[in-house]
């Protein structure tokens, strides 16, 4: 194949893959056989071997970096990552709807997500290229873990749109990863993980990024850091465009006109959690409005918009 075919072809298949990548990893919708997939991620990697004036940082074989780190370097977070009032029955809820209410007056919508039982993570996109990605650490300095992150299929390493913004989610492992990952440690006479959130954030600390990319991690984005640039006017329009920027968010949230509506939802979740295939430890409740939001402000530690229900600790049989 002479120079000219060659770009044109690893163009191609990087768009392919990418969208490949997309459709199995966020949309759980794969549209080829994982054969196909394979075969032209060999054909890729062949070419940019070939020409490596072609591969560019976000090509589909660029998940898993070369390098095992000495260790991980600090990252500043450019607005903090603030943790969540916890809220451990109805009253509490309740008490949390009077503050809403009795600040912004009784025009509120909430929205309702699954909170994801995992490590706590930022993303920083730069022209829509994924740039950088750490820990929440103690929330105003984290650990840069990108060669991690960058081995999570379903986040993209390009966005739909040339995007500078701050993303924040949190990266988790699947409770039928954790149960193989703990029975292989078991055959190798190795101590097992607690829970999922442990092997999650035990991978995420990896400094090869080859273990991390073997743990089949994921990801649920929920927040946008900066989010007037964007011009999002609700934390839903939010998790909206993190989908249309080819994000992965959960699916399960739903907006609430009142504090009944909290109620339900918190009641259905707790009765149907064990359903899921990832853990959850809550329910994260929030005010929908981004200007109510904006007018509740925060704590120091944490946001006066938002609420997390935390379901009771389930007795551990032992
Ligand atoms: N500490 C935090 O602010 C949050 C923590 C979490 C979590 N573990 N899972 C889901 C959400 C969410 N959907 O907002 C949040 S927000």
């Amino acid at each position: 194949m002479d120079r000219s075919n060659a770009e044109s072809r690893v163009k191609e298949l990087q768009e392919l893959l990418s969208r490949y990548n997309y459709e199995y990893h966020v949309l759980d919708k794969p549209s080829v056989p994982d054969v196909e997939y394979d075969k032209l991620l060999h054909e890729l990697k062949q070419l940019e071997e070939e020409y490596p004036e072609f591969l560019t940082p976000d090509s589909p074989t660029q998940r898993i970096g070369g390098s095992v780190l000495e260790q991980f370097s600090k990252v500043n977070h450019k607005t903090p990552m603030l943790s969540l009032g916890n809220a451990f029955n109805e009253q509490d809820l309740r008490d949390f709807d009077k503050r809403v209410r009795k600040a912004v007056g009784d025009k509120i919508s909430y929205i309702c997500e699954l909170k994801i039982d995992g490590l706590a993570v930022s993303l920083r996109y730069e022209k829509g290229l994924f740039v950088q990605g750490a820990t929440r650490g103690d929330g105003s300095v984290g650990e840069d873990i990108t060669a991690n992150l960058k081995t999570i299929r379903s986040i993209p390493l390009r966005l739909n749109k040339p995007f500078s913004l701050e993303v924040r989610g949190e990266a988790f492992m699947p409770r039928s990863s954790f149960l193989q990952l703990n029975k292989e440690k078991e055959e190798r006479e190795e101590l097992p993980f607690a829970n999922p959130r442990n092997a999650a954030a035990g991978s995420l600390r990896q400094l090869d990024p080859r273990i991390a990319s073997s743990r089949n991690l994921d990801l649920f984005l929920y927040g946008i850091g900066e989010l007037g640039e964007t011009g999002a006017e609700t934390q839903s329009g939010g998790l909206d465009l993190l989908s249309e920027l080819g994000f992965k968010t959960n699916k399960e949230r739903r907006k609430c006109e009142s504090i009944e509506e909290v109620l339900q939802y918190v009641e259905e979740w707790t009765e149907k959690r064990a359903e899921l295939e990832y853990d959850i430890d809550g329910i994260v409740i929030k005010v929908d409005s981004l200007s109510q939001q904006e007018e509740l402000g925060t704590t120091v530690k944490s946001p006066r918009w938002a609420i997390a229900f935390k379901f009771p600790a389930e007795e551990v049989v032992t």
